[in-house]
């Protein structure tokens, strides 16, 4: 069995990958929070609390949960002093920390803690009161205001979807839009080349994060079939980035057809799956506020052309586009809130179209949006419910907080 096998948003799922959320969820400000993408500021003990909670139902459902801190630092253990030595240049450069000696003193204090403490630590941030550093340049100087970080907290990295996503049997390691998210793919990045599980396997990359003009996030990717592939254009991603994805996996894979579907650019929906998931083999969830008053939407089906070229088709119904994609007679698109326009509109907030679905049929969600869950099992769904009080101040639900590495086909 390959180490990576997805070739589907609903087949039993075998392995995924998870962030338990640590101290970046508590290190930082009001004032930070819309740089941060974050609306609130989540109380971390219950955080872990409800995500401990939504683990454990995973590994009762026979799922193998991974935990991207303990993958990293088992990836840096494994690539030696020199690995370690060049992720941690990259990390710095990439926190505004090419060369110097801020560079250089948290080079040394990060080198100075136990691997796991440092990889911990990256993603807490580090304030500047934690060192004391001698200035001996002007951009140094300079940059000594009042800011308390030398580098910022990480709050958004339990939301592991996003930064890569699994498809077939490669991999999308995502160039992110916003600053607060960008060094976060470092880590996928560190652990596709050097962790044991991937190491030296050939593993394709479908897409890597050295892209300066486009980007692309795994909330927008969902893999329908072993043929097909759903990408939002979102505020996350842009059409040049699906574009690029869809001629590489026209080029090297089963991959046939890639359905783009433009969604709102704002920040309650940032991504397609907050807005729209797979659930069984014939139903959906979707949030209607995505469509039109003529119940449309603008999609792009994108297929191969000659010479390598990539033909596409503007379609607006997004049913009759997935039947004819999936081929399918019937389809059940159940209407996130139960379609009422204010419980739709709250529990859309609350990541209430954020489903996870671990097995044809078998989904997980957030206790709080009951119109939806009671909607989901009306229609057949078993929907099982996890606790997210303090995990939904983040902006991210169930299918946002996992990163599926291995699932059964259908
Ligand atoms: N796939 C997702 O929708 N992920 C949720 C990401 C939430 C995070 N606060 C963000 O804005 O990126």
């Amino acid at each position: 069995m390959d180490p990576i096998h997805i070739t589907s948003e609903i087949g039993k799922m075998k392995t995924v990958i998870l962030k338990r959320p640590g101290k970046e969820i508590e290190n930082f400000t009001p004032r930070m929070m819309s740089r941060l993408l974050f609306d609130e500021t989540p109380y971390l003990p219950i955080a872990q609390k409800e995500h401990d909670t939504f683990a454990s139902v995973l590994k009762q459902y026979g799922v193998n949960v991974l935990y991207l801190e303990k993958m990293a630092k088992e990836a840096l253990n494994h690539g030696g002093p020199q690995v370690k030595s060049a992720f941690l240049d990259r990390m710095l450069t990439e926190s505004n920390y090419p060369s110097g000696v801020i560079h250089d003193a948290l080079k040394e204090y990060l080198n100075s803690m136990d691997t796991q403490t440092m990889v911990n630590k990256i993603i807490a941030g580090v304030r500047k009161n934690e060192l004391h550093i001698v200035y001996n340049d002007l951009a140094s100087s300079v940059s000594d205001n009042p800011y308390p970080f030398y580098m910022d907290p990480m709050p958004n990295i339990y939301f592991t979807r996003d930064m890569s996503a699994f498809i077939g049997n490669g991999v999308s390691i995502n160039h992110m839009t916003f600053a607060a998210r960008k060094r976060e793919s470092l880590f996928n990045e560190l652990i596709l080349n050097y962790h044991p599980m991937f190491e030296g396997q050939n593993i394709p990359v479908w897409r890597n994060r050295n892209h300066t003009y486009s980007h692309i996030e795994g909330g927008d990717e969902q893999v329908l079939s072993e043929h097909v592939i759903a990408i939002g254009i979102s505020q996350r991603t842009t059409a040049k980035a699906i574009q690029e994805m869809a001629q590489k996996l026209f080029q090297k894979s089963s991959f046939n057809k890639v359905i783009a579907i433009q969604i709102p650019h704002n920040h309650a929906m940032m991504h397609l799956d907050t807005v729209f998931t797979m659930v069984n083999y014939d139903q959906f969830t979707m949030y209607p506020g995505i469509l039109n008053q003529n119940d449309d939407i603008n999609i792009y089906v994108l297929t191969p052309g000659k010479d390598g070229k990539i033909e596409y088709k503007h379609r607006t119904n997004l049913k009759q586009t997935l039947k004819d994609a999936l081929h399918l007679s019937e389809l059940d698109i159940i209407p996130t809130g139960n379609g009422d326009p204010i419980m739709a509109e709250r529990e859309q907030w609350n990541d209430g179209s954020n489903t996870l679905t671990i097995a044809p049929g078998t989904v997980i969600t957030y206790d709080r949006n009951y119109v939806s869950n009671r909607l989901l099992k009306e229609h057949g769904i078993n929907v099982i419910t996890v606790p997210s009080s303090e995990l939904s101040r983040g902006r991210g639900g169930p299918r946002c907080m996992s990163c599926p590495v291995v699932r059964a086909d259908i």
